[in-house]
């Protein structure tokens, strides 16, 4: 007996805050590679038109039984958008290719100064697609704590049967279109306008540069900033692009009932007794594995995510669904009815873009994303005011950089050494995991988690730099069991290597 799954075919091409899949069908003439990807994880070229809503029955798996029916829902915020006329032919100080939270933070914060600021995306008013979790400290920190819909006081990692893992770090789901309308409004008020439509070039003159659009209408800014997420819409790269894959699939389901506590998030289930009556998967898990991440709203009501933290080359989706289908059977989890489907695919590490270049980016198409983590919501929020700050300062200065100079000057403060340091930390970390089968990967997080928590918070939320990291590096080696310090030494001895010598090679 077969599978159904009845979805909306969406897969979303995530840097978690802003890669969606409309970025990414949008920007596809200039990156025809994007389609490729899309197919090395068993999806159709249509899979990443955003929820286009070809709701197709789609064969996952031979061995069990469960139909999710997610309904196709494509949801627009009211909003009355200021629109860019074309007609005035202004320069615009700043122009935002891509709408994500990313985009639109620095689009608010640079316009609040007083800028005149152009928001260019293809639907401006959709709700942004994913589920994103974070800690609830990062969203405090930002004063966004009103753009939580859900918390959890704690979190929960399940390592195997036997052990579990108590976090005391209360987590949050964001509200995403709370979100999105606060910063929309901000924006509208402060007098943002906004074109509907996909960019497919940029020119730059020496002062300003032109963005024509796939409508005929060429904007002119002084600045630029790509917010495509993973689409890389303008930002160059000149190193071979090689990153790990996050992959997952999650539903946001009506269940009969589940077994988890509602006050805890499941950050991570690496249990794999659902598994024992299928070998073949058993072993495919044991080499390349994946967990459970869940946020139980109620009794009744819950977020399953099964996700692949990294791999290279991903792990295809149809493999993720069959893991969590069964799953799903074991924990005796009966769906109801699905409201949404998701399927993400995280491109983590990798190098950097090209540092300085014309175009300023941020997110996922500047490198943001957490190589170790896939996270990115928090980080970027989080660097948005520093873009802003940086476009601010160089456009109102009295000596007004002009064009390369000004962004030059604006990719410094985005990346300066201490970030390009701590994220080499990061991909040497990611390295390490690509490595880890599951014994290896349980006891990796059983030390890890077993840590003070300034160290595993900071190093999950960005907050330690190089000389932290070291005492972070140490520390966990001297938690871990001795099995697992040999195997972060065997098999991190060469990422080390890779590590210390781009650090030395990275010059201020
Ligand atoms: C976007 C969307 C919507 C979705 C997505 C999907 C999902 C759900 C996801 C999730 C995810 C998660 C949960 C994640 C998590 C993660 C984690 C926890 C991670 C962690 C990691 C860690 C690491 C990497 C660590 C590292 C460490 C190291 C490397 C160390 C080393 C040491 C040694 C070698 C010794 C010596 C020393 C020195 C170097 C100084």
């Amino acid at each position: 007996m077969g599978i159904l799954l009845k979805t909306p075919n969406k897969l979303h091409f995530v840097s978690p805050l802003c890669g969606f899949a409309d970025k990414v069908s949008a920007l596809s003439s200039l990156k025809p590679q994007i389609s490729q990807e899309f197919s090395k994880f068993g999806c159709k070229k249509s899979c990443f038109r955003g929820g286009s809503g070809r709701n197709g029955w789609i064969k996952a798996s031979s061995s069990a039984i469960l139909e999710l029916v997610p309904e196709t829902k494509k949801e627009n915020l009211e909003f009355e958008l200021p629109l860019y006329d074309p007609s005035k032919g202004l320069v615009v100080d700043l122009a935002v290719v891509g709408g994500g939270p990313a985009g639109l933070a620095v689009a608010q914060q640079v316009s609040e100064a007083g800028l005149s600021v152009c928001s260019i995306d293809p639907s401006p008013k959709l709700i942004w697609p994913n589920n994103y979790g974070v800690w609830v400290d990062e969203f405090e920190a930002m004063d966004l704590l009103d753009c939580l819909d859900a918390t959890w006081s704690g979190a929960v990692v399940y390592i195997d049967d036997q052990n579990t893992k108590d976090l005391d770090r209360p987590y949050g789901r964001v509200n995403r279109k709370l979100l999105k309308s606060k910063m929309m409004q901000k924006c509208i008020v402060n007098g943002v306008k906004f074109h509907q439509a996909k960019v497919v070039k940029v020119i730059h003159e020496e002062s300003k540069s032109l963005l024509i659009c796939n409508d005929g209408v060429t904007i002119q800014a002084a600045a630029v900033l790509d917010a495509t997420g993973f689409a890389r819409c303008l930002v160059q790269y000149d190193k071979p692009y090689n990153p790990g894959y996050q992959v997952a699939y999650g539903i946001l389901a009506e269940v009969e009932e589940h077994p988890f506590d509602v006050n805890k998030m499941v950050f991570m289930d690496w249990r794999d007794s659902h598994l024992n009556n299928n070998l073949v998967l058993k072993e495919r898990n044991q080499r390349i594995p994946t967990f459970l991440y869940a946020m139980p709203f109620s009794s009744d009501r819950i977020f399953l995510e099964e996700t692949s933290l990294v791999a290279r080359p991903g792990v295809p989706m149809e493999d993720i669904q069959e893991r969590m289908v069964a799953r799903l059977r074991h924990l005796g989890i009966k769906v109801k009815s699905i409201e949404e489907d998701e399927r993400c695919v995280i491109p983590m590490g990798g190098p950097l873009p090209v540092i300085p270049q014309r175009v300023v980016g941020i997110g996922g198409t500047a490198g943001m994303v957490h190589p170790s983590t896939g996270y990115m919501v928090a980080r970027t929020l989080a660097a948005a005011p520093i873009v802003a700050n940086a476009i601010v300062r160089y456009l109102g200065s009295e000596k007004t950089p002009v064009g390369a100079d000004l962004c030059s000057e604006v990719w410094k403060d985005l990346w300066p050494i201490d970030r390009r340091r701590q994220r080499e930390f990061f991909c040497f970390g990611m390295d390490i995991l690509l490595k880890l089968d599951l014994d290896a990967t349980r006891r990796f997080f059983y030390a890890f988690f077993n840590l003070e928590p300034r160290y595993w918070h900071g190093f999950l939320s960005s907050r330690l730099f190089l000389p932290e990291l070291a005492l972070f590096g140490l520390s966990l080696f001297s938690h871990a069991s001795n099995t697992s310090r040999f195997e972060i030494m065997t098999k991190g001895t060469l990422p080390l290597v890779t590590m210390i010598n781009n650090l030395l090679q990275d010059g201020e």
